[in-house]
């Protein structure tokens, strides 16, 4: 298989959870910038990549992250490709962005191209236009925040309306470190997302908790969704995070 090679995002953050380095708005189309290969499969180059100190790659996908303002998507996007969290004033993101992380599954390297959206609701129509394209999408809500839990429903209304109708979705309870102000029980988070039948777990940008198996869960889904052959049985997303849950619980003891 031809492996291609990635373009860096464009980002460069100074602060994880800080300042918009897209506004959106902006050349859109496949790939988003214009410079980024297209997603959604095995790479078949159109151009060359723009970056030259860019990794290879054999398959690529779009995965947003999708909540309301304040739940951690910026943080935990900063977490998974930096593997940081830097505390301070809270700067929200404006319009939408993207970062590129390539990850070894088994021989095979997998590009997630992952934008990160602006949660208020005044850039909410912007971020109806990326659904379109993404892949995946992770759904977050803040456990020490109610309004953000209750307000999973509208996102769910939302992505039904814009999302493909085959999008891998991820219900994701941000902020799990904070035990003193949580409101929103795990329990709860798991009740939601199986009466709506989507993949579930806690998370915390802060201290890195599932991060990593967030989005590596999300990426074995695709790559199984895009390799699959017609004998081979499902990739059952909930199981394998529980499965590496309980792995990750048993070294801990
Ligand atoms: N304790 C704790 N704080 C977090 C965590 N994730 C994010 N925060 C804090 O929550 C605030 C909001 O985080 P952001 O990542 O900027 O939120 P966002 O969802 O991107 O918000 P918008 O860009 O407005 O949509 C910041 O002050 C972060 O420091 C977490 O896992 N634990
Ligand atoms: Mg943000």
């Amino acid at each position: 298989m031809s492996r291609k090679k990635a373009a860096k995002g464009k980002s460069s953050a100074s602060s994880p959870c800080a300042s918009p380095r897209r506004k959106a708005g902006g050349k859109r189309g496949k790939g988003g910038s214009g410079s980024e290969p297209q997603a959604g499969g095995l790479a078949h180059p159109r151009r060359p990549p723009l970056s030259s100190s860019g990794e290879f790659y054999d398959l690529a996908f779009k995965v947003m992250l999708v909540g309301d303002s304040g739940v951690g998507k910026t943080c935990l996007l900063v977490r998974f490709k930096d593997g940081a969290f830097l505390a301070g004033s809270f700067i929200s993101t404006v319009g939408i962005d993207f970062r590129n992380k390539v990850l070894n599954l088994d021989a095979m390297k997998v590009k997630l191209q992952i934008w990160d959206t602006a949660g208020q609701e005044r850039f909410r129509s912007i971020t109806h236009a990326y659904y379109r394209d993404a892949h995946a999408l992770l759904l977050l809500y803040d456990v020490t925040n109610k309004k953000s839990f209750d307000n999973i429903q509208v996102w769910l209304t939302e992505i039904h309306e814009f999302a493909q109708q085959d999008v891998v979705l991820m219900l994701l309870g941000n902020k799990a470190d904070v035990t003193h102000e949580r409101v929103v029980k795990r329990e709860e988070g798991e009740k939601l997302a199986k009466e709506f039948g989507v993949p579930f777990m806690e998370t915390s940008a802060k201290s890195g908790l599932n991060v990593e198996l967030a989005f590596t869960a999300i990426a074995k889904e695709l790559r199984h969704r895009a390799m699959k052959e017609a004998d081979e049985p499902k990739f059952q997303l909930q199981e394998y995070v529980d499965r590496e849950m309980r792995g990750m619980a048993c070294c801990k003891s």
